[in-house]
């Protein structure tokens, strides 16, 4: 069990975890905007404001390709869809709570993992 196998474990580990707090942002009824990327031609001026887009589908996709080297990284991306949430929409919008909603579900079911850890 030399140094690179623990850390390849301790790697599936945290991506496993990453995994099911994902399929639970997934699986939230304040979800439905942020599953997938803002489409362009939807909301034309998106990608003039928001510099960094990022949605689940593609947060889950990095999962899945092992890109995320430490959980930290994977909630860096994931507190970036809220960013951009809070940046494009009024606090007092549809898509605005939402993002509150999503970001409070976020943040306990990710206080348990590192509670958990
Ligand atoms: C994350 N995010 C998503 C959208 C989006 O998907 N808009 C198209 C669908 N609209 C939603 C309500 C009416 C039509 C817009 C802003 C935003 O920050």
């Amino acid at each position: 069990k030399d140094e690179g196998d623990k850390d390849k474990k301790k790697k599936r580990k945290h991506t496993a975890a990453c995994r099911e707090i994902l399929r639970k942002l997934q699986a939230h009824e304040m979800a439905t905007w942020f599953l997938f990327p803002v489409d362009p031609k939807v909301v034309p001026n998106y990608r003039k404001v928001i510099k960094k887009p990022i949605d689940f589908s593609t947060i889950e996709n990095r999962l899945k390709k092992g890109r995320y080297k430490t959980a930290e990284g994977f909630m860096n991306e994931i507190l970036m869809v809220f960013d951009n949430c809070r940046l494009f929409n009024e606090d007092d919008s549809p898509i605005g709570r939402a993002g509150h909603a999503l970001r409070s579900y976020f943040d306990e079911r990710w206080a348990e993992l590192v509670r958990d850890n």
